[in-house]
């Protein structure tokens, strides 16, 4: 199959960017983050595209940032926490190798500590975490052929899992 070798989704904390960017060295192939693309086609942070052009505007940027990735990545490439939601995304991803990092809401905040950079877990981040994974996780379950849990795991340990997994 062409495109990507992973595509990593889960929610904020789940450590998409710092275990995809294990995955993809082990792999030997690049990695991708569409966060940051979609920081390059805005020209500013996350937060500031929230604060700025509000999140319908970011979520856009972000549909048109995730079809790009996946058209133009043979490497792996994650996902923001709240790319799921969109319906044209989830269809996009039907047929590729979608890891979901799941992870509990006491890992999740203690990874994301006061939200700092993620514009919605600025105010009352455990019940908007906790509001955050309720909603999406049947949505990331819909999306991956592959679930590996990430609570009390060091990094390593995840990508190990997610390598063994790809390889089957
Ligand atoms: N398995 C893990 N155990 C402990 N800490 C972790 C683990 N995975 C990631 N972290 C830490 O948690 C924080 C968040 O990780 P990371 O940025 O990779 O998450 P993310 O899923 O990309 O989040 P976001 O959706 O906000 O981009 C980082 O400080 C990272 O070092
Ligand atoms: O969970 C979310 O909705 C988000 C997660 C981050 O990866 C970023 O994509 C942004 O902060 C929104
Ligand atoms: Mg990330």
């Amino acid at each position: 199959m062409s495109g990507p070798a992973a595509v990593i989704v889960g929610p904020p904390g789940a450590g998409k960017t710092t275990v995809g960017e294990l995955v993809a060295a082990a792999l030997g192939v690049p990695f991708r983050d569409v966060d940051a693309d979609i920081e390059e086609l805005a020209g500013k942070p996350i937060p500031e595209i929230f604060i700025d052009d509000g999140e319908d505007h970011f979520r856009a940027l972000e549909r048109t940032a995730v079809a790009a990735a996946l058209d133009g990545s043979d490497g792996v490439v994650s996902l923001g926490g709240g790319a799921v939601m969109a319906e044209e995304t989830r269809r996009r991803l039907a047929g590729h190798r979608v890891v979901f990092l799941s992870v509990e809401l006491a890992d999740a905040i203690r990874r994301v500590g006061l939200g700092a950079g993620r514009p919605l877990l600025e105010i009352n981040p455990r019940a908007t975490m906790k509001y955050l994974l309720d909603q999406r996780r049947p949505l990331y379950e819909e999306v991956a052929v592959v679930t590996v849990k990430t609570d009390g795991r060091t990094p390593e340990d995840v990508a190990a899992e997610v390598l063994a997994a790809l390889s089957r």
